[in-house]
Parts: structure tokens; C-alpha cells; sequence
């Protein structure tokens, strides 16, 4: 591929796509549509990887805060997916971009027969210009449940589908800045890493869980897919997704947030 045209892959999480008052965050969802479809129309292939189905869900159903049970996340998840399609479809054919859905389960890419077949055809959609939207597939995925206070992660599945499809860049939009050397939300002159090249003990320890209330894994997944990014010889950028429209400048090179690779 030509070094110009790029694979990347975006992954948004919960945090970034609900408001504190549980509505979608329709202003980011409008700029990602934006960014991705200029990304697109620049001749750049876009895989998106969006949280936010629970979410999503909770306020389609008019709850008030994220349910313990597995079976209430999971038909949650069920309504939100659909929500969030509805969303996303609507803003990026404002930009002529069409979107499709891929939901999947970790064993789905772990089974070489299964991973071909979903491998072909994120090939077919890329090659035809249209942006995969990738979350987990909720309703089934049972692998991650026995934690029974969280549910499933993407920021593990975006780097599993980064390096499976030999992207250049996976870019994770979180609701914070980048990695800092310890939790900013509990430490006040927590202090940004722009650069990783490599993920020492000190680092580990300092990546904590999410706090939103909303998000899953915190910090911990986040460093897991760099690690995994890392290991394959790819880059992984982690960036705020409050504004989303960064990405450009970041696939531009411009140092935002924390580069880890
Ligand atoms: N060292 C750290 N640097 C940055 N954020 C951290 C760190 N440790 C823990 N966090 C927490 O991780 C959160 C982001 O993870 P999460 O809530 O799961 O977001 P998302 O929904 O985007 O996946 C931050 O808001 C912050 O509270
Ligand atoms: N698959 C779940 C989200 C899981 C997840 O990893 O959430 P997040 O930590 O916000 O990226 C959903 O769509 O609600």
C-alpha cells in the first residue's frame, strides 16, 4: 500500500459518547462522521470501533444508571447497538459515506476459519469505501461475563482488529488527554506521557480502571492494546475524543495525546 494511504482504525469508548446526563453526545458523533468520511475521502481505508450500545441503550429505555445483571446490560446493549447504527448511518451519509456493521466475539478472530471469513470481508468493505462500525457482539459474548461488574472491552478488540488487518495506526478517544504517570482524576499534578516506546512495571501500575461510571476497562485495557499494537510493530495514539476532528492532525503526525510505539 501506498505509504500515503493509510489503514487505521478509531476506536471511541462510552465515555466519549454519552453525556454526563446519559444522552448521546450527538456533537461527537457529527465531528467523527466529518473526520472519518475527510479521512476516507482523502483515499485513507477507516475501520471504526465504537463503544456505547449500553449506553445508548439506557437512555432509549429511560434508565438511570448501568444495571448489575448481565442479561438487563446485555438486552441494553441490544437496543443501544441499534441506536447508535440509526446515529451513525444518519451523520456520515451526511458526508456520502456508508457504514456498515460488524459485531464480534473474541473466539470469532481466534478460529482461523472464522477469522478468514471476517477478514474477507472487512476487504470487501474497505474496498469499496465504506466504514466498518465494529463493537463487540453483546447479546452473545460470554468470554469476559464472569467479571459481573464489567461486561466486555474494545480497546483489547480494537488492536485484536488492527493487527489482524494489518492497519498502520489504531487512534483509541477516550475522555481524557492521553496516559499520565499516575490517575489524573485522583491525582492532581498527574503529568502526561506524550511518548512510549516501552511499557515498564512503573507505567503498568499506574493505569488504573474507569471511573465514568460508563466506560469498562479504564486504563488497564488501554495499555493492553498498546501492548498488543507494540508487539506487532504498530502505533497506537491515545487522544481525548471530546473533539474528534484531532484525528486528522494526528494522522497528519502531530504529537496529541500519548503515542505508544
Ligand atoms: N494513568 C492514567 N492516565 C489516564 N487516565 C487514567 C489513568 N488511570 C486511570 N485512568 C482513567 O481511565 C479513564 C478512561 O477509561 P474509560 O473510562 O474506560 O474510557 P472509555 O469509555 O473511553 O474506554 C479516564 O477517564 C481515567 O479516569
Ligand atoms: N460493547 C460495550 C462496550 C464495551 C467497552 O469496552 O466500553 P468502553 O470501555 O467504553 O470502550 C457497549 O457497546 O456498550
Amino acid at each position: 500500500m501506498n505509504r500515503q494511504r493509510k489503514r487505521i482504525v478509531v476506536k471511541i469508548g462510552t465515555s466519549s459518547l454519552i453525556l454526563p446526563n446519559g444522552k448521546v453526545n450527538l456533537r461527537t458523533i457529527d465531528r467523527l462522521a466529518y473526520t472519518l468520511s475527510t479521512l476516507c475521502n482523502d483515499g485513507h481505508e477507516v475501520i471504526l470501533v465504537s463503544s456505547g450500545a449500553i449506553g445508548a441503550g439506557l437512555a432509549s429505555a429511560g434508565y438511570t444508571s448501568r444495571p448489575t445483571e448481565i442479561a438487563k446490560q446485555q438486552a441494553l446493549a441490544a437496543m443501544g447497538q441499534m441506536e447508535l447504527m440509526r446515529i451513525y448511518s444518519q451523520r456520515f451519509l451526511d458526508y456520502q459515506t456508508k457504514v456498515a456493521q460488524v459485531l464480534l466475539t473474541r473466539d470469532v478472530l481466534t478460529f482461523p476459519i472464522s477469522r478468514q471469513h471476517v477478514l474477507n470481508t472487512f476487504e470487501v468493505l474497505l474496498s469499496q469505501g465504506v466504514v466498518p462500525v465494529v463493537n463487540e457482539n453483546d447479546t452473545v459474548a460470554v468470554d469476559e461475563l464472569d467479571h459481573h461488574t464489567t461486561f466486555s472491552d474494545n480497546d483489547e478488540l480494537s488492536a485484536m482488529v488492527a493487527v489482524h488487518l494489518n492497519a498502520d495506526l489504531l487512534i483509541v478517544l477516550s475522555d481524557i488527554d492521553g496516559f499520565y504517570d499516575q490517575n489524573p482524576n485522583q491525582v492532581a499534578d498527574a503529568k502526561l506521557i506524550p511518548e512510549v516506546k516501552e511499557l515498564t512495571p512503573t507505567m503498568k501500575a499506574a493505569a488504573g480502571g474507569s471511573e465514568s461510571g460508563l466506560g469498562t476497562g479504564g486504563m488497564f485495557t488501554k495499555l493492553r492494546a498498546a501492548q498488543a499494537m507494540m508487539e506487532a510493530g504498530k502505533q497506537m495514539v491515545l487522544c481525548n475524543g471530546k473533539n474528534p476532528t484531532y484525528i486528522l492532525d494526528v494522522v497528519a503526525g502531530k504529537k496529541i495525546g500519548t503515542k505508544f510505539g
